[in-house]
């Protein structure tokens, strides 16, 4: 199988493929009488129709190395994934190549990072590496397919740096 290193998450490196939602160095505004810092409008919520909806989603921690069979994209929405717990998280992303996804990229989250995945960006389903694997989720309510999976001929095997 082939490799992948999953590499600290950056939202530089990030990027091209989304947001990375964090409460780090100085808050945007000081609110609630001094009480609260607001981080504020960190990801671009991008729907072609239906809504904006917020689930909870309680996934099976994954271990590294960790198999990777297959990515998924939403071509009608973006779709957030915030961490309801202080663990890091696994993200899988791939870049699109005429259609399909090239070749994958892993990050290991840091304790309360989230990310946004921007509209149709391929990416692996939800890989908490702890339990619970407790998050909240922002993406599309709406009627219709907004799911298009692509299993690999050959997996990846995705190791800690
Ligand atoms: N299918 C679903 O609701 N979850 C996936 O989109 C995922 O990214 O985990
Ligand atoms: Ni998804």
């Amino acid at each position: 199988m082939t490799r992948i290193v999953a590499a600290p998450l950056t939202a530089a490196a990030f990027a091209p493929f989304g947001d990375v939602l964090e409460a780090s160095g100085e808050p945007d505004k000081i609110i609630n009488q001094g009480q609260c810092g607001r981080y504020h409008d960190l990801a671009g919520l991008d729907f072609s129709d239906g809504r904006a909806g917020i689930s909870l989603f309680h996934a099976n921690p994954r271990h590294l190395p960790y198999r990777l069979d297959m990515v998924e994209r939403h071509p009608a929405g973006s779709q957030a994934f915030i961490p309801m717990t202080h663990q890091p998280f696994l993200v899988i992303v791939a870049p699109d190549v005429d259609g399909r996804p090239g070749q994958p990229l892993a990050f290991v989250t840091a304790p309360g990072q989230g990310v946004n995945y921007r509209r149709g960006t391929w990416h692996g389903v939800l890989t908490p590496l702890h339990d619970p694997g407790l998050f909240a989720v922002v993406d599309r309510i709406g009627e219709g397919a907004n799911l298009e999976e692509v299993w690999f001929d050959e997996p990846y095997e995705v190791v800690a740096s």
